[in-house]
């Protein structure tokens, strides 16, 4: 722990308190993370708090998986380090609420795209023009509105429209189909349920969070929004409340004002026995990189300046020296232009001393970094996607999959209770629902009439189809032989309770994958991905998935079965498999890393090259900004940035990276690898150069390259 800086062994060693507060407020690379992990250390070692009586939490899952891979190094000399570890409550605050209410209700459905776009079925057609929902991006945000105000977005007002999104919401109820937002009320509401005025009796995770967790430490503060207050104060209220983070990192403005819920954890304790302390280093990025990224952001406020107990002074600012290499600002006329420059510049780097994997692109949105990752596929360069849930989870046909085997366990369980009027009677509906939406020639109508004819009768979808006689469906002649087909192939599954004697997860994801061949699906509800690489995408994305069904296999307890615990715990289970991945990743050959900025928060790479894409007429929002540049160590290569207050300091072009031998004795150095052979390599890192250039054509783009001709005559 000696390596420590006073500023950050004062958190470390601030006492435990219970019912206090202390805040940490850290700019990017300060160690916030490094002294967050060193408390947790200290708290174990020398304040006797358990392990078990520790909980972690952030907003992202990059943030969580970050800290338990940091936490094991931190605890790596002592002999039982894995055991402490995996004591030490870590999780996302929606993985944390997912666990609670999955506590109390079982299988709960958090829904997605597949999802709302089933919902929007069960609208009419004449609430489905432009000036009612025409999206069902648009039909999640009124049923958002309705729920949090009880009003309708304005494009829904009548007294019809509002009876249509009643019976939706009711659905979503009956169906524990929930959105994010939900998940955290719900969770709310578990925690206060008080076990001496009612039946209930709360879960061991709740007794925990309740009676057992003394101090929660909440790392990048900023980024919690308003509606996550009631659960977190509830959570944090009377125990040692530890929060790290920097309000100029704060990204996530558009789910709501990030100072609203602060101001509810600073004055969740009393002010005696709150405690502000401030971390000042930089020891990531170059004095270069941290003189344009302090251009965007205000002069710290009073209420955040140096607490007076900091030995240290803000000079101290910067720890590295000066590596003589500015950030350069570049912009482009077109996508082609830009993307080019940087194949070219990633060409120098691995020409001189960079890896792969020393390299990160990152822009703000999706779209652009899919382009992007064409681009480096076409000319061969290894990337990896950094995403916050691996790409199987948001593959439309595996959460089709996914809906099926709901389909099949929660009507397997109805036909159980059928004698009984348990609350579980509709729960298949909703999954029936958005998977009957994506056979061909089921009709929006078609399902409005059946789900309408349910509702009269008291049934639920899978009984009336199982019970009441195919004449009396409200259905045409051909619609009602694709909807037998649907029910017999899901028929020896449900009512045989098939689906609950697969064990073998490999047979059950054959037989799931056998009944989806059968249903005859529409090929257009699973756009985009008709094109050719769709079915290689696919075969990828199924097998990731039976891995982790097999991790989820390995895990399961006893006398459960095996497709019910695979569905409650899949999201979690997925995660640590992913992480694993990620990890295991990092010590191949090395794969450049491409990420939104929202992603690669809280990460650091020795070069990022920060992109606008396509939006460059759009100035990037500040935070964002700063973040994204912030995550640089020695380079950073800003394309298409607008922002006023980079604008006026365009710096000029520095001396060719390629032949600037201090600077990468410099990068070596900091990266802590051999600097020998710098000398000699120049001369023959540049002919590597020369014969890639050709390989690649690069001539070809030296005319649209606006404002990069320099780069190229100077080699
Ligand atoms: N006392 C220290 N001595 C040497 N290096 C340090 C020290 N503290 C932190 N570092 C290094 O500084 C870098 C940034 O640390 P860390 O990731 O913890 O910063 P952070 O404050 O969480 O950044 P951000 O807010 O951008 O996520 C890491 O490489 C870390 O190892």
């Amino acid at each position: 722990m000696d390596k420590l800086t006073p500023s950050q062994w004062k958190v470390v060693s601030k006492p435990y308190e219970p019912a206090s507060t202390i805040k940490v407020i850290a700019g990017p690379g300060s160690g916030k993370t490094l002294t967050l992990l060193y408390k947790v250390f200290h708290l174990v070692t020398v304040e006797n708090i358990k392990p078990d009586e520790i909980l972690i939490f952030s907003l992202t899952n990059k943030a969580v998986d970050n800290i338990i891979e940091n936490l094991l190094s931190v605890f790596e000399d002592l002999p039982t380090s894995k055991e402490i570890i995996s004591q030490i409550g870590c999780y996302t605050v929606h993985g944390l609420a997912n666990r609670i209410v999955v506590e109390n209700e079982g299988m709960i459905n958090i829904i997605e795209e597949i999802g709302w776009r089933g919902l929007m079925k069960l609208l009419p057609p004449s609430k489905r023009s432009p000036h009612h929902v025409k999206s069902y991006k648009e039909l999640e945000k009124v049923i958002k509105d309705y729920k949090l105000n009880g009003n309708m977005n304005c494009k829904i007002k009548t007294k019809d429209d509002i009876s249509i999104i009643e019976k939706l919401v009711e659905l979503m109820e009956n169906c524990k189909v929930m959105t994010n937002d939900d998940l955290i009320i719900r969770a709310k509401k578990y925690l206060e349920l008080d076990c001496s005025h009612s039946n209930y009796t709360s879960s061991s995770f709740i007794q925990d969070i309740q009676k057992k967790y003394k101090v929660v430490l909440i790392d990048e503060f900023q980024d919690l929004y308003p509606s996550l207050a009631p659960l977190i104060t509830t959570i944090c209220k009377d125990k040692q409340l530890i929060m790290f983070g920097d309000t100029n990192q704060s990204i996530y403005e558009f789910l709501g004002n990030n100072s609203q819920i602060m101001s509810q954890l600073d004055n969740l304790h009393p002010k005696s026995s709150t405690t502000i302390l401030k971390l000042f280093d930089n020891f990531r990025s170059t004095p270069e990189i941290i003189s344009l990224a302090s251009k965007l952001i205000s002069p710290p406020s009073r209420e955040n300046q140096v607490h007076r107990d900091t030995d240290e002074t803000p000079s101290e600012l910067v720890r590295k020296l000066p590596c003589s290499v500015s950030p350069q600002l570049l912009s482009f006329d077109d996508l082609a232009a830009e993307t080019e420059f940087i194949i070219d510049k990633i060409t120098q780097l691995i020409c001189c001393s960079a890896k792969f994997s020393d390299i990160a692109i990152l822009s703000r949105t999706n779209l652009h970094l899919t382009t992007l990752a064409n681009v480096l596929k076409k000319y061969g360069i290894p990337f990896q996607k950094l995403k916050s849930q691996p790409d199987w989870m948001d593959d439309l046909r595996i959460q089709f999959l996914l809906d099926i085997l709901k389909v099949c366990s929660l009507a397997s369980d109805e036909r159980h209770s059928r004698e009984f009027n348990t609350s579980d009677k509709w729960q298949s509906d909703f999954s029936i629902l958005v998977t009957m939406s994506a056979i061909k020639g089921i009709g929006d109508a078609s399902i409005q009439a059946l789900y309408k004819a349910c509702r009269l009768k008291n049934l639920s979808i899978w009984m009336y189809l199982t019970i009441i006689p195919n004449f009396e469906w409200p259905l045409g002649f051909a619609i009602k032989k694709k909807v037998e087909n649907y029910t017999s192939s899901l028929f020896e599954m449900i009512e045989n309770d098939r689906i609950h004697q697969l064990e073998d997860p490999l047979e059950l994801l054959e037989e799931v994958s056998n009944i989806t061949h059968k249903l005859n699906l529409n090929p257009s509800y699973f756009q985009p991905m008709s094109d050719s690489q769709s079915s290689l995408e696919f075969k990828t994305h199924l097998q990731e998935m039976a891995q982790v069904m097999k991790v989820s296999k390995s895990n399961k307890p006893a006398g459960v079965s095996f497709v019910k615990w695979f569905l409650e715990t899949y999201f979690d289970q997925t995660m640590v498999f992913h992480q694993a991945k990620q990890t295991m990743q990092t010590t191949g050959p090395g794969t450049i890393k491409l990420s939104t900025i929202h992603s690669a928060k809280g990460l650091e790479f020795p070069i990022v090259f920060l992109t606008n894409g396509s939006m460059s007429n759009f100035p990037m929002d500040t935070n964002a900004l700063y973040v994204g540049m912030t995550r640089a160590r020695n380079l950073l290569y800003l394309c298409n940035m607008k922002h006023q207050s980079l604008a006026s300091k365009l710096p000029s072009y520095s001396r060719s990276i390629m032949s600037n031998e201090p600077f990468w004795a410099y990068y070596k150095q900091d990266l802590n690898r051999s600097a020998s052979e710098t000398k000699i390599a120049v001369e023959h890192n540049i002919q590597r150069y020369n014969q890639l250039r050709k390989t690649f054509g690069f001539y070809r783009a030296y005319s649209s390259l606006r404002g990069c001709k320099s780069v190229f005559r100077r080699i």
